[in-house]
């Protein structure tokens, strides 16, 4: 499959604004991007999202409280301007770098593989309005689930982990083929929470990226592709300045 076969798709852009999340949506904070200093400027932040993609939130935490009442979603991250995106790919691309004893500043195969690593989780911070990264378009939601105290559920690997570990159905697949006994447990209790979360996300209409179980949209090129749409109604959205 191509990397991004979404990006080709048309937008017939929607002038629905961007709204802060309501309180009955659990934000994880700090917030870890502005921690690092990412961008926001004069921006009201990350948790903001289109009207349209909140209301859709609410509608699948009544449907995750519904089957268990004691859990709640709990929100990661939000809206993302693109000079915010170009930020996390650079910390990112530097971080692994750092991880491997790579020079993040010379030329070299090792760097280059380094950016595929990361291309994989991480849209390029592309300014054309034609493609934007996702989260630009106020469409995209970083999430996880957590407890009735606001702790966040273990689901396997933490949000934003580079790897197969990250993909939706890493532990399914793992609980199969898993001789030992705990490894196979452990393994179905995230495999249950990760599958837990895209049913209730996908029952209110969101779709989920492929290499990622905690990334969902709703209107974004993304949605319209997994969903067979003519078109998105998202659009990217730039900071009121
Ligand atoms: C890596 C993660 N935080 C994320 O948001 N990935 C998507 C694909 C993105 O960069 O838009
Ligand atoms: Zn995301």
């Amino acid at each position: 499959m191509a990397l991004r076969p979404w990006n080709g798709l048309a937008i017939q852009p929607s002038s629905e604004p961007l709204c802060p999340l309501p309180a009955e949506l659990l934000r994880l904070e700090p917030h870890p991007y502005s921690a690092l200093g990412a961008p926001y400027g004069a921006a009201a932040g990350p948790f903001q999202l289109r009207q349209g993609v909140i209301e859709r939130l609410l509608m699948a935490q009544a449907s995750l409280q519904r089957l268990r009442p004691e859990w709640r979603l709990a929100i990661f991250d939000g809206w993302r301007p693109v000079a915010v995106q170009a930020f996390m790919v650079e910390h990112t691309i530097r971080q692994r770098c750092a991880e491997l004893g790579l020079d993040p500043d010379a030329a070299s195969p090792a760097r280059e593989a380094v950016e595929v690593e990361v291309a994989r989780f991480w849209a390029p911070p592309s300014p054309d309005p034609l493609s934007p990264p996702p989260h630009s378009t106020g469409a995209a939601v970083d999430l996880t689930l957590a407890d009735q105290s606001g702790l966040e559920l273990a689901m396997g690997s933490p949000i934003d982990a580079l790897g197969a570990v990250s993909e939706p159905d890493h532990f399914g697949a793992l609980a199969q083929r898993s001789v030992d006994q705990q490894q196979r447990q452990e393994a179905l209790l995230w495999h249950g929470r990760r599958a837990l979360l895209r049913q209730v996300m996908e029952a209110s209409g969101f779709a989920q990226h492929p290499n990622e179980w905690w990334h969902f949209s709703w209107g974004d090129q993304l949605w319209a592709w997994r969903t067979a749409q003519p078109a998105a109604f998202y659009g990217r959205v730039e900071p009121v300045v």
